[in-house]
C-alpha cells in the first residue's frame, strides 16, 4: 500500500504557537501552545522569540516521542514577504533573509517560514509556507491612497481567506474561481476581503491601520488627531505599533482581547461593552459594504470567519447591517492547519509546483 506523505505543520500566532503532524490530510497530532503575554513581554521584538517558540515546538514534539525521520516536508505559516501571490513556495536563503529583517515589518508568521527551514534543514527535507500574509491581488485603483508616496498595500489573513472562500463556493456549488464573495476573518486582527473570481481584489491592510477595530487592532484612525498624539507623547514608530496593533481595538477600551469576557461583560449589564462591541460590529458591517461596492454589488456571498464568527451575538447583530446584500455564510473558526497540510500536500503530490521567491 502506497504511504501517505507526513508533514509537520507549524503556525506561530500572536498569542500561540500551534503546531500539527499530518499523514495525508488527516492530523496525528495537533497541538495549540498558548503564550501568556508576561512569556512574551520578556522580548523586545517578535523576532527574539526564535529560540522559545522553536524550543516549545521541540520541547512537545519530544513529549510526543516524535520520530522526526518519518517527515517529508516542514510547512509554515508566512510573514511579511515582499508582496507575492498565492500559493505553496519552497523556503530558500533569501525567504529566510526576509523574514528574519522584516521585510513588511514584525508579525509571529515571521518565524514560521525561518523555524521550518531550521528543522527541514537538519532532516535534509524542504519546507514551504503556503499563502502568507503578504499574499497580493489588488487590482491597480485599489492601490491608489489617496497621497502620492503612499501606497496601499494587501496584508491580511490570506491563508484562511482562501481556505473559507473556497469552502463557500463549493457550498453555492461553484468554483472558487468563478466566484464573487465578501469574506470577513474575524480574529485577533479582522480582514475583510472582496475576492472577484479567484483574486483578492481588495482588503484592508488588517495590520497596518486600515479598515475596522478588532481586538487587539485599533482599525484605521482619524490622521490629523494620530499625528498630533504621536507628537504630544512623543512616540517612536515602535510605541507607536505596539499600542494600535497589540493594543488597540477591544484592548485598548475594554482592557481584554477575548470576545468571550466581552459578551460576559455585557451579559451582565455592562454598557461600555455594549457600545464598544457595537462599534466594533458596525465599523466591520461599514467595511463589507465597501467590499460589497468594489464586486458592483454582484456577490455571491458574504462569508464570516475568525474566532469571533462564534458568537452568536455578534453575527446576529451583524446580519441586521448587512443581510439585505445577500446571503450569508458562516465558518466559525479558521483551518489554517489544514490548508497549510494541503498546501504541502499539493507540492508532494506534483499537483503543484512550488512558487520560487526570488
Ligand atoms: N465562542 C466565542 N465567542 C466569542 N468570541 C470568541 C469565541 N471563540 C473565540 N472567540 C474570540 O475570537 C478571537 C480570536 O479569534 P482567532 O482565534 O481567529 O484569532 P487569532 O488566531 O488569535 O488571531 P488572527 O486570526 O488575527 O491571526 C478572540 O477575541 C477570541 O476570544
Ligand atoms: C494577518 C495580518 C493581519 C493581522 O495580523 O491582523
Amino acid at each position: 500500500m502506497k504511504q501517505e506523505h507526513r508533514l509537520l505543520v507549524i503556525n506561530p500566532g500572536s498569542t500561540s504557537t500551534k503546531i500539527a503532524v499530518y499523514e495525508g490530510e488527516s492530523p496525528l497530532i495537533e497541538k495549540k501552545l498558548e503564550h501568556s503575554p508576561e512569556e512574551l513581554n520578556k522580548f523586545q521584538d517578535i523576532i527574539d522569540q526564535y529560540d522559545f517558540r522553536k524550543d516549545s515546538i521541540l520541547n512537545f514534539l519530544d513529549e510526543q516521542g516524535m520520530n522526526f525521520n518519518k517527515l517529508d516536508a516542514v510547512v509554515a505559516r508566512g510573514g511579511l514577504l515582499k508582496p507575492i501571490s498565492g500559493g505553496t513556495f519552497k523556503v530558500n536563503d533569501l525567504m529566510v533573509e526576509h523574514l528574519r529583517q522584516g521585510y513588511q515589518g514584525e508579525h509571529a508568521s515571521n518565524l514560521g517560514g525561518i523555524i521550518a527551514k531550521e528543522i527541514s534543514n537538519q532532516l535534509d527535507i524542504p519546507a514551504y509556507i503556503v499563502d502568507p500574509v503578504v499574499v497580493d491581488e489588488l487590482q491597480d485603483i485599489a492601490r491608489i491612497s489617496g497621497f502620492e508616496p503612499i501606497e496601499r498595500k494587501s496584508i491580511f489573513h490570506a491563508l484562511n481567506h482562501k481556505a473559507v472562500a473556497r469552502k463557500a463556493a463549493a457550498q453555492l456549488g461553484k468554483k472558487y474561481e468563478e466566484a464573487n464573495l465578501v469574506v470577513v476573518h474575524l480574529g485577533g486582527g479582522i480582514s475583510v476581503g472582496a475576492h472577484n473570481c479567484g483574486d483578492v481584489i481588495d482588503v484592508n491592510n488588517a495590520l497596518d491601520g486600515e479598515g475596522p477595530f478588532s481586538p487587539e487592532r485599533s482599525g484605521g484612525l482619524p490622521n490629523g488627531d494620530l499625528v498630533r498624539y504621536i507628537d504630544e507623547h512623543n512616540l517612536t514608530w515602535k510605541e507607536l505599533k505596539r499600542q494600535l496593533v497589540g493594543n488597540g481595538g477591544l484592548v485598548s477600551y475594554l482592557d481584554t482581547n477575548d470576545g468571550k469576557k466581552v459578551q460576559e461583560m455585557i451579559q451582565s449589564g455592562d454598557e461600555k461593552a455594549e457600545k464598544v462591541y457595537e462599534a466594533m460590529i458596525y465599523q466591520i458591517a461599514k467595511e463589507i459594504g465597501s467590499c460589497a461596492v468594489v464586486l458592483k454589488g454582484e456577490l455571491d456571498a458574504i462569508v464570516l470567519t475568525g474566532g469571533l464568527a462564534h458568537d452568536e451575538y455578534l453575527v446576529s447583530r451583524m446580519k441586521e447591517y448587512i443581510k439585505f446584500l445577500g446571503e450569508i455564510l458562516v465558518f466559525p473558526g479558521e483551518d489554517e492547519m489544514q490548508s497549510l497540510a494541503e498546501g504541502g500536500l499539493r507540492v508532494l503530490r506534483n499537483e503543484e509546483t512550488p512558487k520560487d521567491y526570488s
